[in-house]
């Protein structure tokens, strides 16, 4: 993950070193009497700690703005201590502008930026596990789940479809299923690699939880398919929902590790329940879902 960072740290970098350039330029080395060692300890352990907060922020975002405003914060915050360091055993006049001024202005930005970045990471992680909590309250029985996402898998999709058709039979409302398929998803594989087509199915779960109602289910059905639930749904509705989620895919903007950015489309079938057996729906989703698979064009190779 810290790959995809590569740039911002490099910048980074570049205006540390910029500091060192400008201290040395501006300053005198210190007498060795002159340098107190306990501050250097202090100031050392919280410049490391600084660049610690920012290695491990990275290596856990993806590319976006929240990850900017975090990286840019934390950016500020070391490069303030670093020269805060500095000054222990570099002596800067008085009067230059320059003493001080670092540490006293990137601080305080610093702080200002990270509240925000953290503020907005705090907003995006607390919606994305309202949704998955919604789904674990509205769906307890959540054992059969799938590693790679943490969804519920097939299994666990046939005893929910079943559930469900039951109750929404007795309560007279409708029910309905999308499937939704990426399109030539095996060209992810091959192209960036099996890690990367791993990421993309992660990032996308998080795209389809995001855009699915609170009575949703979202399952992962196989491979790059997913399964959605949507109880209430009406031929209408259904049709509805499912083109917000493809469109919801198609805007998805995926940063490979190499610093691509690909934009994947999805086909869907829908099936609304007519009182047929679980599988009998699926079947006709599937059935839907390959149709629409082989309308689409262009194809890609
Ligand atoms: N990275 C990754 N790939 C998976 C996983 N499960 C299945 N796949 C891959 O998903 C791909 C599915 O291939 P296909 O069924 O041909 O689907 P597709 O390439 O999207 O082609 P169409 O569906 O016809 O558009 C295969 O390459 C599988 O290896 C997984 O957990 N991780």
């Amino acid at each position: 993950m810290i790959r995809l960072h590569k740039w911002k740290l490099l910048f980074i970098a570049v205006l540390t070193n910029l500091t060192i350039l400008l201290t040395l330029a501006v300053g005198e080395i210190k007498f060795w009497r002159e340098i107190d060692w306990l501050d250097i300890v202090a100031e050392s352990g919280v410049c490391l700690l600084a660049g610690l907060w920012l290695v491990f922020t990275l290596n856990s975002r993806p590319k976006g703005s929240v990850t900017t405003l975090l990286a840019l914060g934390l950016g500020c915050i070391f490069i303030g201590s670093f020269q805060d360091l500095m000054d222990e055993v570099i002596a800067i006049p008085d009067a230059s502008p320059w003493r001080g001024s670092i540490e006293s202005v990137l601080m305080p930005v610093g702080l200002i930026i990270l509240t925000l970045g953290l503020y907005h990471w705090h907003k995006e992680q607390l919606l994305l596990s309202q949704q998955r909590q919604r789904q674990e309250q509205d769906y307890r029985d959540y054992r059969l789940q799938d590693r790679l996402t943490g969804l519920g898998d097939a299994r666990f999709l046939m005893q929910q479809l079943s559930q469900l058709q039951l109750r929404c039979q007795q309560q007279h409302t409708p029910l309905a299923i999308v499937l939704l398929d990426l399109d030539d998803f095996d060209t992810i594989n091959r192209r960036y690699g099996h890690r990367e087509g791993d990421r993309l199915l992660q990032e996308l779960t998080e795209v389809l939880l995001l855009n699915v109602r609170r009575c949703d289910l979202v399952c992962r059905y196989a491979g790059d398919r997913f399964a959605v639930l949507l109880p209430g749904a009406g031929e209408q509705l259904a049709q509805q929902l499912g083109a917000q989620l493809q469109d919801a895919v198609a805007h998805f903007a995926y940063k490979t590790t190499r610093g691509e950015t690909i934009y994947h489309s999805a086909s869907t079938g829908i099936a609304t329940d007519t009182g047929t057996p679980a599988d009998a729906l699926l079947t006709l989703a599937t059935q839907r879902l390959l149709q629409a698979k082989d309308s689409r064009t262009p194809r890609v190779a």
